[in-house]
């Protein structure tokens, strides 16, 4: 659209907490937003730091300033119909949250509900309390989710999932939940030569598959995906087609992935650019 001689972008939202390396969280989305030129916010609900490439650090921000800053987006003339959501970083965060969501039942909500960290393995305190939360007051009110393997197992309360049986199961599970699409990444946990991703509507289940690439360049690589297909999503894409292009585009950004710690580096979106 054009106003004058300018050029209008959609606009589109992340609320997410800050990764202090740089390759995931808030970071990731707003680059991922801008090669989709789309013009992207922040509202920030935690900052995360890594001392020695082990001891996580989660600095939630507080839930009245999570609020004002939400209070500014959504009090402007912008519309924004799509809103991604990543780390909350704390329990009171994932309550005030719950509250939240279901007080914008006209905007669509895509949740990756990030419990655990790559880095090091280590999981969100106070995780199953957090679990629950996400089964009971924020899924039921969501547009699509995105759970890792790990997640996933979580929210459906299931052992280790290892097959594509198991993650169908496991999509099913958290379908009942409320949720109107699920995305399951199978992503390098599940074993074999290929990333599998598992798409269920409640009706049919689809699978994505792109080659395993063989590289530590993947933090953020969560994050990149969903907020692709958010920002797909936002374009008018069909959640079949956002998560087919976020596919290729995470596989593209994993493929141009940048150093940062020896154990692990940091995913590019600009490798897109041809
Ligand atoms: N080594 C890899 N090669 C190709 N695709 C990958 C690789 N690792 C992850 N992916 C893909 O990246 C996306 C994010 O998955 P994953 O890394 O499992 O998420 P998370 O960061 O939430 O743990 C998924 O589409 C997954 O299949
Ligand atoms: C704030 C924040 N959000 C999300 C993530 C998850 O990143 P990924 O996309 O690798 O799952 C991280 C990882 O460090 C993070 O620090």
């Amino acid at each position: 659209m054009r106003e004058g001689g300018i050029v209008l972008v959609k606009h589109i939202l992340t609320i997410a907490g800050s990764d202090s390396t740089g390759g995931g969280g808030f970071e990731a989305d707003l680059r991922t937003f801008q090669e989709y030129e789309l013009f992207g916010y922040s509202a920030v609900t935690c900052i995360v730091t890594i001392q020695h490439e082990k001891e996580v650090d989660i600095y939630p921000i507080p839930t009245e300033v999570l609020d004002k800053q939400l209070q500014t987006l959504l009090d402007s003339s912008v519309n924004l119909p799509y809103i991604k959501v990543g780390m909350l970083g704390s329990l009171e965060n994932v309550t005030w949250f719950s509250q939240f969501i279901q007080e914008h039942p006209n905007q669509q909500f895509i949740i990756d509900p990030v419990f655990s960290f790559k880095e090091t393995g280590s999981y969100l305190k106070g995780q199953t309390d957090i679990v629950s939360f996400y089964q009971q007051e924020i899924l039921p009110h969501t547009f699509l989710t995105t759970p890792n393997l790990l997640e996933a197992s979580l929210l459906a309360e299931m052992p280790p999932l290892t097959s594509e049986s198991e993650m169908k199961e496991a999509a099913e599970k958290i379908w009942q939940l409320g949720v109107q699409h699920v995305v399951i990444k199978g992503g390098t946990r599940m074993a074999g030569e290929e990333a599998v991703d598992l798409y269920y509507d409640g009706q049919h289940f689809q699978f994505f598959r792109l080659p395993k690439l063989t590289t530590n360049r993947i933090n953020g690589a969560g994050c990149t995906f969903a907020s692709a297909i958010t920002a797909r999503l936002a374009q008018e894409a069909t959640p079949a087609v956002a998560i087919k292009d976020a596919k290729e585009f995470v596989h593209q950004s994993i493929q141009g992935g940048q150093p940062f710690y020896q154990q692990i580096g940091n995913v590019w979106q600009g490798a897109n650019r041809s």
